[in-house]
């Protein structure tokens, strides 16, 4: 009746930010986001409905998972089984393939793995653009994974027409370093962040309002190849958007010091020559855009500055790809 279906979904790192929503219960976001699709960190999902289940179960890099983090995968269930019109509960296992470094697995590769598998395994055949507003239902972030290389999500203003689109497949020479920065504070999740700084910072209003034209200079800068204004636009965006964090009520950010220490590092090397670029995320762990024909050097002066088990390196990322077996 039923068969497992298997998927595999990269991680994606936005270059201009998705950071707060204008709908929580369908997750319509409040600006456009554009990311980059990264090759080398992954999940894989696999989904059996089975009727001999009573309940749903996650099992995530083989740890039975309860709470919130099963309540977001059964969420995307709900939603598949509404589709097929189908009552059976579900096995989901998903592993990611991240390197063991903390704070790296992300939500968007295992959501997007998420509503490929399951949709599949319940018999439906979606497109990609119908996956990746069911992607969007389980985390804003995911519905940018579908797709490989450079992806805008578009806002749109309803469940219809908010999802992603694929903008150029970014097979000229672009990579992406990781500075991994020790967390000694609790991580506040993307979710709860957002939620904070658009309920209380009086700077969400003209984060909004620029963040859709920086989308719009950043496909522009891509479509002239133009590295140095693309890099420029994507620091201006991720420091726009930590600047909206310390307007909150609590004021809140994602920097420790060691992170200020990376991105004036990243700085340091431009004035050196190097063409490199930050940007940050809802943690400490910085994140650099570079040309990977400056990889070698790059990598080199990032190691010595900052260990080199603190540096991982990926290429530029597919679309999501089924592997069943
Ligand atoms: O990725 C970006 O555009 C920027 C961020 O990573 C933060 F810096 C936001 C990711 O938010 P997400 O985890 O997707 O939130 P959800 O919709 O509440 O699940």
């Amino acid at each position: 009746m039923f068969e497992k279906r298997k998927v595999r979904a990269h991680t994606n790192i936005a270059l201009i930010k998705y950071w707060g929503k204008a709908d929580e219960e369908y997750i319509i976001p409040l600006n456009s986001s554009l990311s980059l699709t990264l090759n080398d960190l992954y999940a894989e999902t696999s989904v059996l409905f089975d009727p001999a289940l009573d309940q749903d179960t996650f099992y995530l890099d083989g740890e039975k998972q309860n709470g919130s983090s099963l309540k977001k995968v059964q969420h995307v269930l709900d939603l598949v089984r509404q589709q097929a019109d189908i009552e059976v509960k579900a096995r989901v296992d998903s592993q990611n393939f991240v390197p063991t470094a903390a704070g790296l697995a992300s939500s968007a590769s295992g959501m997007a793995a998420l509503a490929a598998s399951a949709s599949l395994a319940a018999g439906l055949d979606l497109d990609k653009k119908d996956l990746s507003r069911l992607a969007r239902r389980g985390s804003g972030s995911a519905s940018r994974s579908i797709y490989g290389g450079l992806v805008q999500w578009q806002k749109g203003s309803n469940d219809a027409d908010s999802y992603a689109i694929p903008i150029d497949p970014a097979d000229w020479g672009l990579g992406m370093y990781f500075i991994l920065i020790n967390k000694e504070q609790k991580k506040v999740s993307s979710r709860s962040g957002m939620k904070q700084t658009v309920e209380t910072s009086p700077y969400i209003e003209e984060w909004a309002r620029t963040t859709d034209e920086d989308v719009e200079k950043m496909k522009e800068a891509i479509a002239q190849r133009d590295f140095t204004q693309m890099g420029l636009l994507m620091e201006r965006s991720a420091s726009k958007m930590h600047a909206t964090t310390l307007g909150a009520i609590e004021p809140f950010t994602y920097l420790l010091p060691e992170s200020l220490h990376a991105i004036q590092f990243v700085q340091a090397l431009r004035q050196k020559g190097f063409d490199c670029y930050f940007t940050m995320d809802a943690g400490p762990n910085v994140k650099v855009l570079i040309k990977e024909e400056q990889k070698a050097a790059i990598g080199q002066l990032l190691q010595e500055e900052f260990g080199p088990d603190k540096i991982l390196y990926s290429d530029v990322g597919p679309d999501i790809q089924d592997i069943t077996n």
